[in-house]
């Protein structure tokens, strides 16, 4: 019989791939688990060909019809041993139709020889990966002693950047800003007595030494007048080429780091429409290869990368077999 913990001799798999519902992959996956997973995802995309990666940008197909998109994330990663593709359908106007505005599913294949392995639900990576690569960001980027948090939005990543970004810092002060102050209200009461609903986006994050912008807008929100001098800003909305959620005076104004500069180039308005310049990759910062200004103001332009749904598909996977 094939030893299958050796490379070339696994025996190819015909059964049925496994299935992972979102419950699953939420009791299985823990966001302190997963923020060094990613850190390494970065560090490994930014060594290009050394790290082992193959990624290209998102293929993203319009449904102009009913203003929705469709995003084709593939990745293989050597180093990880993981092959897999996420589909990603986004929907801004769902959300105020009350329907999910990200739907996406993980399919892991075997490197070896392409057999399907697994299914996995993607909106619980989604929400978890994104916010795990902020932490890295804000990890290296933000003054350390950084106890105020802004979040503009009040959405599935408001809270999984909250709850990743409180594994590194001690927030005395979370401010909180949505279009509807009720929604603002209803996070900030999940959050508990350091949370404040703000009625404007100025009064959220004036005293904050970490900002996060995580909406639909389609036009700046956050304004270079209104942040604190050496604050950082993981800009996490607005990924589309002709979508902003940052104030283009505050984009150039800053240190700019992004997850793919090729990825930032292609598909952030924010980046494209202000003609930022782009310093690094928070890979490349990872590896030590750049520099962390971290008593600057620094802004984070994330669009996500299939490299992180691919690591973290891998670890719901590497976990399943050890429980
Ligand atoms: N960089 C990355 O890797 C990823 C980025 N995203 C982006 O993050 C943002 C938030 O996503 P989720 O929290 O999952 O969405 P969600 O649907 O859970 O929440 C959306 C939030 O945006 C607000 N919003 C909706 N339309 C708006 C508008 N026109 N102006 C201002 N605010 C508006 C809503 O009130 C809500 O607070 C989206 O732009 C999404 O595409 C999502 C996944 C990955
Ligand atoms: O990386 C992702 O996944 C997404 N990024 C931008 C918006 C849709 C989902």
């Amino acid at each position: 019989m094939a030893d299958s913990t050796q490379p070339g001799t696994q025996s190819f798999d015909s059964g049925f791939p496994l299935y992972i519902p979102a419950n699953k992959v939420e009791e299985i996956l823990k966001i302190s688990e997963l923020i060094p997973v990613i850190e390494r995802a970065l560090g490994n995309f930014s060594n290009r060909d050394n790290g082992g990666i193959v990624q290209p940008v998102r293929s993203v197909v319009p449904v102009a019809k009913y203003q929705g998109f469709l995003g084709v994330m593939p990745c293989f990663s050597a180093h990880e041993h993981v092959l897999a593709t996420k589909l990603v359908a986004f929907y801004p106007t769902n959300y105020d139709k009350g329907l999910p505005t990200h739907m996406a599913t993980l399919m892991v294949f075997d490197p070896e020889n392409g057999s399907l392995k697994a299914i996995m639900d993607g909106e619980v990576i989604t929400n978890l990966r994104t916010a795990a690569a902020s932490a890295v960001a804000t990890k290296y980027l933000a003054n350390p002693k950084s106890q105020v948090l802004a979040i503009i939005g009040a959405g599935h990543q408001a809270r999984s950047h909250h709850q990743a970004l409180s594994t590194l810092f001690n927030f005395t002060e979370v401010n909180i800003y949505s279009r509807t102050l009720e929604s603002a209200e209803k996070l900030s009461q999940e959050i508990g007595s350091t949370a404040k609903a703000c009625s404007s986006v100025e009064e959220a994050v004036k005293r904050a030494d970490i900002i996060v912008t995580v909406t639909f807008s389609k036009v700046p929100v956050l304004f270079a007048k209104w942040v604190k001098p050496g604050a950082h800003v993981n800009a996490v909305g607005a990924c589309r080429p002709d979508w902003q959620e940052i104030d283009p005076d505050l984009m150039r104004g800053s240190v700019l780091y992004v997850d793919s500069r090729e990825g930032a180039m292609k598909e952030s308005g924010d980046v494209i429409l202000s003609k930022a310049e782009v310093y690094a990759e928070v890979g490349e910062v990872v590896n030590g290869t750049k520099e962390a200004f971290c008593e600057k103001t620094t802004v984070f332009k994330s669009l996500g990368m299939a490299v992180e749904d691919a690591v973290s598909a891998n670890l719901v996977l590497a976990k399943l077999r050890t429980t």
